[in-house]
C-alpha cells in the first residue's frame, strides 16, 4: 500500500488541487506569522472557496490562542488540527473537545529518548507528528528542511497513528520510510523551490514517488 502523504504549507489553490489530484490524503495549511508559508485571516478567506472538495484539510498552528484556531478551523472547513508548539495534553484535549476536530501533536525528535514525549499526549490527541528538532536559532518549529535519524523509529508502537516528517524530498522518501517504518509522511520544503514557494513538479515528484513507496 502507498504511504499517505500530507503535503504542508501551500498557499495557493493550484497547488492543493495537483496535490489533490496526484494522491495527496491531506493538504497544510500553516497560520504562523513567522513562516514563508503563513495563510492569514484574509488570506484563508480568499483561498477557501477556490480549494478541492476532496483532501483532508489541516491547520497547522505554533501556541496559538483558541479564538484563532476556531476562526481558521471555520474559514478553512478544517478536518484536522496540527498543533506544533508547546501546547499540553490538556491543551490538546480541550481544542479537540471543544472544535470536534481531529488532533495532531507534532513532538520534536532528534534522538530515540525524544518519542517518550509522545506518552503524554495519549488520549488527548488523535495522530503524532515525528518532526526534526528546529536547528539552533530557527524561526520556526518546522518547515525547516532537517530530518532525525528514521531507524530510531523502526519497530516502535505507539496509541495513535503517526506523520514522519523533517526534511523529506522525493529522493529520500524511500529511504525514509524503509527506516522508519511510516505509514504516512508530511512534506513542506521538499516541494519548494525556495521558502514558500511550491514547485509544482516537485509535488508531482515526491507524490509520485510517494505511489511506489511501502
Ligand atoms: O512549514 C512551516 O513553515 C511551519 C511553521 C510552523 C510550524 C510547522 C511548520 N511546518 C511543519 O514542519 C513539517 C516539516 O517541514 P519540512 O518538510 O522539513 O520543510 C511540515 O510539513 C509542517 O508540518
Amino acid at each position: 500500500m502507498p504511504v499517505d502523504v500530507k503535503i504542508c504549507g501551500l498557499t495557493h489553490a493550484d497547488h492543493a488541487h495537483l496535490a489533490v489530484d496526484l494522491g495527496a490524503r491531506w493538504l497544510g495549511f500553516v497560520h504562523f506569522e513567522k513562516s514563508p508559508r503563513h495563510v492569514s485571516i484574509e488570506t484563508a478567506r480568499a483561498l477557501a472557496p477556490r480549494l478541492p472538495k476532496a483532501g483532508e484539510r489541516v491547520g497547522v498552528f505554533v501556541n496559538a490562542n483558541l479564538d484563532t484556531i476556531q476562526q481558521m478551523t471555520d474559514i478553512l472547513q478544517l478536518d484536522w488540527i496540527q498543533l506544533h508548539g508547546n501546547e499540553t495534553p490538556e491543551m490538546a484535549a480541550h481544542i479537540r473537545s471543544l472544535l470536534g476536530r481531529k488532533v495532531i501533536k507534532a513532538i520534536a525528535v532528534s534522538e530515540a529518548e525524544d518519542l517518550v514525549a509522545s506518552n503524554r499526549y495519549e488520549g488527548s490527541v488523535d495522530a503524532f507528528l515525528f518532526d526534526a528538532k528546529p536547528p539552533k536559532g530557527a524561526v520556526l518549529p518546522g518547515g525547516n528542511a532537517v530530518s532525525f535519524p528514521w531507524q530510531i523509529l523502526a519497530g516502535k508502537t505507539f496509541p495513535v497513528p503517526w506523520l514522519l516528517a523533517g526534511g523529506l524530498t522525493a529522493e529520500n522518501l524511500h529511504d525514509a520510510v524503509t527506516l522508519s517504518g511510516a505509514g504516512a509522511v508530511d512534506i513542506s520544503s521538499g516541494v519548494e523551490s525556495a521558502p514558500g514557494q511550491k514547485d509544482p513538479k516537485r509535488i508531482e515528484d515526491f507524490l509520485k514517488a510517494a505511489k511506489t513507496t511501502r
